[in-house]
């Protein structure tokens, strides 16, 4: 567990951080900007040291200001990886990976390098190197050090969009198959889709709702930072099957709900993330019968908001464990009397889960 109760004046900002994070995953720190996300991770990794607090890793205490224990960046055993890749210019790229690291371990070495796809980059110098293979590289030298945690301060923000679609296939693969936790600073929401376990939303220096991925992207405290095109509920779902004569594939939400989305190329039993556009859900009463529509999932009612000045009601369904949002006009709530605890149907048009909305 990495436990965090910080707090700091910056300027304007009262940083004020309580937070207990797991030990596996990536865990994604969102907000707005000015919010106090890198002033956050400054803390964590030593940049910066909090004006009163604590902050444990596992068993290790990095800082306590009541018992005078302040570690240096140095002691910290926590890599960190900048927007901007911060390589030294004379050194060739294996230079770079192994600047500052006495551990000579080069079975790590070697997987570091087949991880991250570098291994052909190795004798050539930062300067003729992309944007998104100068970040590989810095997340190759920050995973050298073999590091109790890894920060990464919006690694891809300074890419342009062909270069972030290079590297991103690379984060997936780190997070799937590197054990240490990564803290992972962003203000993309796809990014978090993509690849984050976990979720902190801070506002104004402190935490406004943290924890899984799914539960923090459904909650209301996120609605507001959805534009409305972007209100979507996130679902773990299994891979089933793919149909035998349409490009489409069943994942199931569990043993007796089921989704048709766009054709995944992905083995049975894997477990997928889908996002769900909450205009692309509607409610019936009644189950409907010879419909265009795939997926038509027994809900229940948990939630109704209304968005009073654009006459939208958001509703939020149970789904077993899950929760999906639909967005409705009010004249249809109206029409419909929706109640919280109404049992319904959820309909979701299988052709408006597409890649883009599947990791
Ligand atoms: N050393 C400092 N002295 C005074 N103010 C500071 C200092 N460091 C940060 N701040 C202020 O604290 C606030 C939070 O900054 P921070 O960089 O942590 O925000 P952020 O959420 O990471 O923003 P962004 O998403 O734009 O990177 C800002 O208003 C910044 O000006």
């Amino acid at each position: 567990m990495l436990t965090i109760d910080v707090q700091k004046v910056l300027g304007s900002l009262e940083l004020d951080i309580k937070l207990d994070l797991p030990m596996q995953g990536i865990t994604a720190i969102f907000g707005r900007s000015g919010t106090g996300k890198t002033s956050l991770i400054n803390v964590l990794s030593g940049l910066s040291k909090p004006d009163k607090g604590s902050i444990q890793l596992g068993d290790r205490i990095l800082c306590d200001s009541a018992k005078g224990i302040f570690l240096p960046p140095e002691k910290r055993k926590i890599g960190y990886v900048f927007q901007d890749a911060r390589l030294f210019p004379h050194y060739t790229v294996a230079g770079n990976l192994t600047y500052g690291c006495c551990d000579k371990d080069q079975t790590h070495f070697d997987d570091v390098v087949r991880l991250l796809g570098i291994d052909s980059l190795l004798q050539r110098y930062p300067s003729s190197l992309s944007g998104g293979e100068k970040q590989r590289v810095a997340i190759g030298r920050a995973l050298l050090m073999k590091p109790d945690m890894l920060l990464m301060d919006e690694p891809l923000a300074s890419l342009d969009l062909p270069r972030k679609q290079e590297l991103m296939p690379y984060l997936e693969k780190l997070a799937k198959q590197v054990n240490t936790p990564i803290l992972y600073v962003t203000h993309s929401l796809d990014e978090i889709l993509r690849l984050a376990d976990f979720m902190v939303m801070i506002n104004k220096g402190q935490v406004v709702v943290a924890g899984n991925v799914n539960s923090v992207w459904g909650s209301p405290e996120m609605r507001p930072w959805l534009p409305a095109k972007e209100q979507s509920s996130l679902i773990s779902a299994r891979v089933n099957q793919t149909h035998p004569d349409y490009a489409l594939t069943q994942v199931m939400l569990s043993h007796d709900a089921c989704l048709w989305v766009s054709k995944l190329h992905r083995p049975r039993g894997e477990w997928v993330r889908v996002r769900i556009h909450s205009n692309d859900v509607s409610i019936t009463k009644a189950k409907p019968e010879q419909t265009s529509i795939r997926n038509i999932l027994m809900a229940r009612i948990d939630k109704i908001l209304s968005v009073n000045e654009e006459e939208k009601v958001a509703v939020r369904l149970r789904v077993g464990e899950a929760q999906l949002w639909a967005n409705l006009t009010l004249w249809a709530a109206d029409e419909l009397c929706l109640k919280v605890g109404d049992e319904v149907f959820a309909q979701i048009k299988g052709v408006s889960v597409t890649q883009d909305d599947l990791a």
